[in-house]
């Protein structure tokens, strides 16, 4: 293909997560979905127990694996737009830091995905501490969940100014925007995302789609942004357009086995 007609070019770093409704198999769908030529380097492997619950088995990859990864990508291809899965433990967190610190990135959009099942909570906090203090530094965009604004900011979110308090406070530690989801878990009819740039705020609302968390929500959220900054978006227009895919995505949805439904990203153009 001649160099014009070359689609641009993304790279996610983030955990496998087999039934295709998270992780970076919704990554590359969404990038994929937007026109966005998809590569990935893998953190860690999620397994969902149907025996158990469903919860989640935890494999961390090897970190001199996840670096070799990453330097094949980006000498493959020239890339200036990345993002950031699911990490899940310190000595990954350390390896991914270390990987994109080798070369200049324009745009870093880290979903700062905190929470994995079936880990101690004490390495949790850990994790939350690490990503905290490497990672969220280097990020241009972080697109925390309620649960993680909490987590970032140390605020309790109850109402949308406290969700811009809270992204206000994440956006001190670093990142150039904070995106903080108020989703299903904030009160009201709408979802609401706030998107703080340093100077103001611009809400992102849409109706709710019934009351539930739908699986890959965040993920796609998150690739979204991301296929639209590396398209060269503007900010506000790469939140309204994943905003719009993640509404379509969800109503659309599959029904699973799991408890939660599973976005389907081709929705938006079904609509
Ligand atoms: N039921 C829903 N209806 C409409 N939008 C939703 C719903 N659930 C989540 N969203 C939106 O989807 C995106 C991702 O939400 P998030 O809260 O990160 O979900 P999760 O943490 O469950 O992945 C946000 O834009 C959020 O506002
Ligand atoms: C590997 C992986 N990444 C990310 C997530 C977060 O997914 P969501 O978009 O539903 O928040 C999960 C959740 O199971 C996961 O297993």
């Amino acid at each position: 293909m001649t160099n014009e007609k070359r689609p641009p070019v993304a790279l996610v770093v983030a955990g496998s997560e087999s039934t295709g409704g998270a992780g970076i198999q919704a990554d590359l769908k969404t990038f994929h979905q937007q026109g966005v030529y998809g590569m990935g380097s893998l953190t860690c492997i999620v397994s969902f127990d149907p025996q158990n619950n469903w919860n989640h088995r935890f494999v961390p990859v090897d970190s001199q694996v996840i670096k070799e990864q990453v330097e094949a990508a980006v000498a493959c291809h020239d890339v200036d737009t990345v993002k950031i899965g699911m990490l899940g433990t310190v000595p990954t967190i350390e390896a991914v830091a270390e990987s994109l610190q080798q070369q200049e990135w324009k745009n870093i959009v880290l979903d700062p995905v905190l929470i994995c099942k079936g880990q101690e909570a004490g390495a949790a906090y850990d994790v939350d501490q690490a990503l905290k203090a490497k990672v969220l530094p280097l990020a241009t965009v972080v697109t925390p969940n309620l649960f993680e604004t909490e987590a970032l900011s140390g605020i309790k979110v109850e109402t949308e100014d406290d969700l811009i308090e809270a992204a206000k406070r994440i956006g001190e530690l670093g990142p150039r925007y904070v995106i903080a989801k108020g989703g299903v878990e904030l009160p009201g009819d709408e979802a609401v995302d706030i998107l703080w740039d340093g100077e103001k705020v611009t809400r992102f609302a849409r109706p709710k789609v019934g009351q539930e968390r739908v699986g890959g929500a965040g993920c796609t959220l998150a690739a979204a942004i991301t296929a639209e900054l590396a398209k060269g978006a503007a900010i506000e227009d790469a939140v309204a357009t994943a905003k719009d895919i993640v509404t379509a995505g969800i109503e659309g949805r599959l029904e699973t086995h799991h408890p939660h439904a599973t976005l389907w990203q081709q929705a938006v153009v079904e609509h």
